[in-house]
């Protein structure tokens, strides 16, 4: 077995994996540019450690870049090796070309499709070329902000202005914010469309304050006829970004302009936004995404694996959305991890395949999960015993654990409805009915729901490991 490189040698055997590739000479520039955005971290057994700013660079480099790049260390290493991407938001791409860099030199998301398509999107550097509409799967859980997203794209600055769309973490709004933009200017090339995440337009805000640069800020986010504002949750408690953010909000609007805003809980617990907003938001639309069903699921799954080419048979992608039920990134995640592993060991995608890869994040015989193992795991989480979990006490946080553990009990077992209700001292099955339905909404409205449902499921599937 070749010798490990030295931990710090990483970055030797990224620098030998560069010239590797640069003198291939396969890359495209945009691919090449891409890669500057890499930052290695660790060569850990057979596994390279790569770390990027942002997802949508994390997908560019699993996507397009994998292949070359796998190749290229296996080469330098001595020995096969694979690559895991993550995100980390302190890795710092280089800065926009503003003042005239050349346009090369910015690695940015792509500016053209890798393949002609027969339908071009109007090109924007912010915006994700593979978040259309077109590729937006519509079902139950997002058909009304879909046609909300949609009729803004149709007619900006006439209908539902301001447009808010809020649900859990990967349920598609940035999705449909690009999507916004991307119609907008295909139908009507000129538009002035701009994307910003909130965490941008705070750093923007800050840096021109200390460049003294407030003009050239103003004219970047009120000198657009559309404003898409991602993740506006990110402003709350920053005073100052949000008296600018209210103020640019206000010259759009008054100006005709539109502004559409996503959030990923609901406006009503927006502190510091809500109260300034609310008279705003009546004069717009507000709209939820919820957790897709099966079949939206399924749906999702196979037309990710259309758009990246890739082979999965009905049972596998069925198997995947049948075990990842709220998370969309989550999902295209599982898929990717399952084609990835398949492609870098040259087997096929097959069910049996599928299940060893994803053993770690799908629990494949939920049945062994008792109620009585979800109610010990939630009391355990809240600090509470179980007979105050199982009791009848209204005290907020015996029934917010109550509710929780229902919701998992239906979510991880077969018990019915009302055997649900027996292991809660009797309850009634409209009692659990309820407790589930209002998880369900709660987890698509706030973020500590989401979190604690997820980690109370993570901590049961520990304890079965
Ligand atoms: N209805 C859908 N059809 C196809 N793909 C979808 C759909 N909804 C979400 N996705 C995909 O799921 C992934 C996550 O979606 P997105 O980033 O838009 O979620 P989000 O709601 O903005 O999450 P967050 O709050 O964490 O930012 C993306 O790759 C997106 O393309």
């Amino acid at each position: 077995m070749a010798a490990e490189p030295a931990p710090e040698s990483i970055d030797a055997v990224w620098r030998g994996a560069l010239d590797f590739l640069t003198e291939d000479g396969s890359l495209s520039a945009q691919a090449r540019s891409f890669l500057r955005l890499v930052k290695p971290l660790a060569v850990v057994e057979d596994n390279v450690f790569l770390a990027v700013a942002e997802d949508f660079t994390k997908n560019y480099v699993e996507t397009t870049l994998r292949g070359p790049v796998t190749e290229a260390l296996s080469e330098v290493i001595g020995r096969d090796v694979r690559i895991a991407v993550t995100v980390d938001a302190s890795v710092t791409p280089p800065a926009p070309a503003e003042d005239g860099a050349a346009a090369e030199d910015v690695p940015r998301p792509p500016m053209r499709r890798p393949e002609p398509a027969p339908a071009p999107v109007v090109e924007d550097p912010h915006l994700n070329p593979r978040y259309t509409f077109d590729t937006f799967v519509i079902g139950p859980s997002n058909r009304f902000a879909h046609a909300a997203a949609l009729a803004v794209a149709e007619s900006p600055g006439k209908t539902y202005n301001p447009l808010f769309i809020y649900g859990g973490s990967g349920l598609g709004k940035t999705h449909l914010l690009h999507a916004i933009g991307h119609y907008t200017r295909h139908l009507k090339p000129q538009t002035r469309v701009r994307y910003v995440n909130s965490e941008e337009f705070t750093n923007d805000f800050i840096n021109s304050i200390r460049d003294d640069r407030s003009l050239s800020f103003k004219r970047t986010y009120r000198e657009v006829d559309v404003l898409l504002i991602d993740d506006i949750q990110f402003l709350q408690g920053k005073e100052q970004t949000l008296e600018e953010f209210f103020h640019t909000f206000n010259a759009l609007h008054n100006a005709g302009k539109h502004v559409v805003i996503t959030s990923d809980v609901s406006p009503r617990y927006l502190d510091g936004i809500e109260e300034r907003m609310r008279t705003r938001f009546e004069w717009g639309l507000m709209t939820d995404v919820q957790p897709p069903d099966l079949e939206t699921r399924v749906a999702i799954l196979r037309k990710k694996a259309a758009a990246d080419a890739v082979q999965a048979p009905s049972d596998v992608l069925e198997y995947i959305a049948s075990n990842i039920t709220s998370n969309i990134r989550e999902l295209e995640g599982a898929l990717i991890r399952v084609t990835a592993f398949a492609a870098l060991n040259r087997q096929p995608v097959d069910l049996s395949l599928a299940q060893v890869v994803l053993k770690d994040l799908i629990s494949d015989d939920d049945s062994e999960i008792t109620a009585a193992a979800i109610i010990g795991k939630t009391a355990e989480y809240f600090d509470i015993s179980l007979e105050e979990l199982t009791g009848t006490s209204r005290s907020r946080v015996f029934v917010t654990a109550r509710q929780i553990a229902m919701y998992l009990c239906r979510q991880l077992t077969d018990l019915s409805l009302p055997k649900i209700g027996e292991h809660f001292g009797g309850k009634d099955h409209t009692t659990v009915m309820y407790a589930v339905k209002k998880v369900e909404d709660q987890i698509a409205q706030r973020r500590q729901m989401y979190n604690q449902v997820n980690e109370i499921h993570a901590r049961i599937k520990q304890s079965r490991a």
